[in-house]
């Protein structure tokens, strides 16, 4: 297991970035290392993002050492996705199966954690994302189906998309954390349109299912400084509560979306107008 630190920054200072600079601060292009569980602390309220990808051996993490508690989870809750072929996460001796897009919610206290692929050829990807948490649930699958599906905008004007809530009060309720994965529809290219603002709440976004070749071109910042990262499959990303985050692909994509901060039912978003961005 290894965790790298990664701080963020403000409005301001992002003013005087250049493309590098702004892309250390908020851009994490290494998470998925084939036979690794590689972890981000970042000081954008303590959220850490995680990736691991199973081969031939299961992987196991879950030992505080990086953090000062004597187990990652022993004050934080997670939530894991599965971005590739099926695997298995096991959880103090519980064995969780997870599909493609299924979801586990691991709750606060969980000490080792094992994960997984079915077939050593065909790998497993889980993508993690854990939050500081104060209260205890208990760890679940939320399956592909049992999500909560929403269908969002219009394919004539590019955006049309699949959002699906896992972690969430409606379908699986957590401490602090949010979970859920948007699929873009065949020809539409525009995630999260309108873009907002929703001062109470970070968000992390994990984009997944770009061929090789394709980039999405996400946009940040200010609604009137705004800034840009070319993110490539498999790239995860900060979106500070201060920073509008909107997406267009040059191809198909996916993206596996967290918060943490107040206001759950995120029923506090302030959409701002594509004619008021500079
Ligand atoms: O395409 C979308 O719209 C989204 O996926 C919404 C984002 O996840 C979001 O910003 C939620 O606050
Ligand atoms: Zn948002």
């Amino acid at each position: 297991m290894t965790m790298r630190v990664l701080y963020g920054a403000a409005p301001a200072d992002i003013k005087s970035y250049d493309t590098a600079k702004l892309r250390e601060a908020f851009l994490i292009e290494d998470l998925f290392q084939q036979g690794q569980a590689t972890f981000v602390y970042t000081h954008v309220d303590r959220l850490i993002l995680g990736g691991a990808v199973p081969t031939s051996a299961p992987l196991t993490f879950g030992s505080g050492e990086d953090i000062g508690t004597p187990y990652l989870l022993s004050a934080r809750e997670m939530g894991i996705a599965n971005l590739g072929q099926a695997g298995t996460i096991t959880v103090d001796g519980t064995a969780f199966h997870l599909e493609n897009r299924d979801v586990l919610y691991v709750g606060r206290g969980a000490q080792v954690l094992t994960a997984e692929s079915d077939d050593s050829a065909s790998h497993a990807r889980f993508y993690m994302n854990s939050v500081p948490a104060g209260a205890d649930h208990p760890h679940r699958l939320i399956t592909r189906a049992e999500s909560k599906l929403l269908e969002l905008g219009n394919a004539k004007r590019s955006n049309h998309r699949k959002l699906r809530m896992y972690i969430h009060p409606q379908v699986a309720p957590s401490c602090l954390l949010l979970m859920g994965i948007t699929d873009l529809s065949e020809g539409s290219v525009w995630n999260t349109m309108p873009p907002h603002l929703h001062e109470r709440r970070m968000e992390a976004y994990c984009y997944f299912d770009l061929a090789p070749e394709d980039r999405v071109i996400h946009l940040m910042g200010r609604p009137d400084e705004t800034r840009n990262l070319i993110v490539a499959n498999g790239d995860a990303l900060i979106s500070p509560a201060w920073s509008i985050h909107m997406g267009a692909g040059t191809g198909p994509y996916a993206f596996v979306w967290g918060m943490t901060g107040e206001n759950q039912e995120y029923n506090d978003v302030a959409p701002v107008a594509v004619a008021d961005l500079k």
